[in-house]
């Protein structure tokens, strides 16, 4: 569905990204990570045919970036990571400028709006100005109007950049719904662990090169020893300390009011069996999972690698 083959960009002097392979299957969420300057931006754009690479191609659904742009936009909706300010129209006005854009018939138009605008939530901001909404209404308006001409592909840098935790969460709620509908998604982030329930595989781009690449699991095992894993416990406190600190798959064990966290280094089947050995020994287990710093975790062990070499 997106493809990149040995994909590079240089602006001057500045190589923004060097040779970077990528396949995305189609009804895919893959997970675009790096930190600010890595390349995702520059990725996206080409992909959306507003930037021409240096060297290598590109494909979206079999389209070639160069050579078919028309047919790579009318396959994909782009967001990009601002929101261009349209002082004097209302959120329906705004994605009927868009609507028309994509030449898509008016008599389509209202019903077409009203389900986007009911798909984002924004059905009682179908009348307001669009400079007056929030940003996480105008984040998913945005969204909404990468929806108007129904891609098969959506290509979003930063969503939920510069959104409050329950904005972030609503976007995450739409998000999980268009990867329902089939929809295969490339979304960047900085914001690390939001993407980790979201995404069916990650890759980590740190100055234009993607430097890990795969499911979340698959990534972790190669940053081997980052699996941070957090227990909570309503009851044997003690003696799921005794168990954790005796298991030699933990490591950097602390503890805090109702749990520990701690690294584990282990295999899911050594994880399994420290879960029984705490069952066993009556600790009342309420929570027992990855931290949801994990990601974060992932993120830094493999870019701490990068800068050392
Ligand atoms: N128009 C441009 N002219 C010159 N250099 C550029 C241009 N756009 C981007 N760059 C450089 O290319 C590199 C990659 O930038 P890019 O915007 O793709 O990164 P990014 O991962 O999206 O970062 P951010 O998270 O900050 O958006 C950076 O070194 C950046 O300074």
């Amino acid at each position: 569905m997106i493809e990149t083959i040995h994909l590079s960009k240089s602006y001057g002097k500045v190589q923004a990204l060097i040779d970077l392979q990528l396949r995305i299957e189609q009804g895919k969420v893959f997970g675009f990570i790096g930190p600010n300057g890595a390349g995702k931006s520059t990725t996206m754009m080409i992909l959306s045919t507003l930037l021409e690479p240096t060297e290598g191609e590109a494909f979206v659904c079999g389209y070639d970036v160069r050579k078919e742009p028309a047919e790579v936009r009318q396959s994909l909706g782009y967001m990009p990571d601002f929101f261009g300010v349209y002082d004097n129209l209302t959120a329906v006005e705004y994605l009927d400028f868009y609507a028309g854009a994509f030449k898509i018939a008016p008599h389509k138009r209202s019903s077409l709006i009203a389900d986007l605008l009911e798909l984002v939530n924004l059905s009682d901001k179908a009348e307001a100005y669009v400079d007056s909404l929030s940003r996480g209404m105008q984040q998913r308006l945005s969204l909404a109007r990468c929806l108007i001409h129904d891609p098969q592909v959506l290509i979003l840098d930063e969503p939920a950049s510069g959104l409050d935790p329950r904005a972030r969460i609503e976007l995450r709620e739409i998000l999980k719904q268009l990867r329902c509908m089939g929809k295969t998604i490339l979304i960047s982030s900085h914001i690390l662990p939001e993407l980790a329930e979201l995404c069916d595989d990650i890759g980590i781009i740190e100055k234009g090169r993607l430097i890990a690449c795969g499911g979340l699991d698959e990534v972790s095992i190669r940053a081997r020893g980052v699996t941070l894993m957090m227990v909570k416990t309503l009851r044997n406190h003690h003696r799921a300390a005794l168990i954790l600190a005796e298991n030699m798959f933990v490591e950097d064990l602390e503890e805090n009011m109702d749990g520990f966290r701690f690294r584990f280094i282990g295999s899911d089947h050594q994880k399994a069996e420290l879960l029984q050995k705490l069952i066993e020994a009556e600790v009342a287990v309420s929570y027992f999972g990855e931290s949801s710093e994990n990601l974060e975790a992932v993120f830094l062990a493999i870019t701490e690698g990068v800068a050392g070499r």
